[in-house]
């Protein structure tokens, strides 16, 4: 396996990258809060109308150049860096909770809150949330582990409803390998009572091949 894991940012260009990511992060914020305030409203249609052409002037605001779809931003580090636009643990990114993660002996742990703008059952998360929350956390902890791979199977069980505005501990873990593939399992609970499991997961994960990584990820840097 051959896929170099990010390095930190060269010194010279920390103090810019900090204050892209800074600014980044303070736009996701108020993007989050527009589309909690979006999901909530029971505005008028006047309202409505008036609210989106503020927003289209807004947009219209954010001109030059626009990053190509395989490019990895400048603020990034792939595979095992920073990811800010990710909508599962993006700080810049409006569609993610965004997840909080910390390293344990064992593999990961995330925090989060999914608000009504991630519903499923009125008052619950949305099933496509929670698989998205655990295989997050399953990848990122074969990045961690030194085995970067992609999902080639997940397998869900739902034992109970996911509470949104409920602070949350998702966890995820590597528990086997074979060659390329990674075996991993992962777990949703409430952060007041984790040893209630309300969704688990298995997964597989495959490295890709050097010339299939080239291929796929054409933005990351060889490895010297
Ligand atoms: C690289 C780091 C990236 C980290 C980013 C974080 C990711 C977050 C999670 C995601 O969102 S991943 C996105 C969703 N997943 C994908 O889009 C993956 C789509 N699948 C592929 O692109 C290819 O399947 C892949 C490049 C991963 C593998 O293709 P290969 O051609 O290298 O695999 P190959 O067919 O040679 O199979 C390798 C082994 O895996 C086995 N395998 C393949 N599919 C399988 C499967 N579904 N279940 C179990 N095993 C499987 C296969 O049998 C074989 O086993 P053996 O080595 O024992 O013979």
């Amino acid at each position: 396996m051959h896929i170099p894991l990010a390095e930190p940012p060269a010194a010279a260009g920390a103090e810019h990258l900090e204050q892209q990511q800074a600014a980044i992060t303070r736009l996701g914020h108020e993007l989050r809060a527009l589309v909690e305030a979006t999901v909530r409203t029971a505005a008028s249609a006047d309202t409505l109308h008036r609210v989106a052409d503020g927003v289209r002037h807004v947009t219209g605001q954010l001109t030059g150049r626009r990053r190509a779809r395989t490019e990895i931003p400048e603020v990034d580090g792939f595979p095992g860096g920073p990811r800010m636009y990710s909508p599962v643990v993006g700080a810049g990114s409006p569609l993610a909770p965004p997840v909080r993660i910390t390293p344990t002996d064992d593999g990961l742990i995330g925090h989060c809150t999914l608000g009504i703008a991630h519903e499923g059952p009125p008052g619950y998360g949305h099933g496509g949330m929670s698989a998205m929350l655990l295989d997050e956390l399953m990848g990122q902890a074969c990045t961690a582990a030194g085995t970067p791979g992609l999902t080639v199977s997940l397998q869900m069980r739902y034992h109970q409803p996911i509470p949104l505005e409920t602070p949350l501990r998702i966890v995820g873990r590597v528990t086997g390998t074979d060659k390329r593939k990674i075996f991993a399992a992962g777990t949703i609970t409430t952060q007041a009572d984790p040893s209630t499991d309300l969704v688990t997961a298995d997964a597989v994960f495959i490295t890709p091949d050097p010339d299939r990584t080239r291929a796929l990820f054409p933005g990351l840097e060889e490895e010297a």
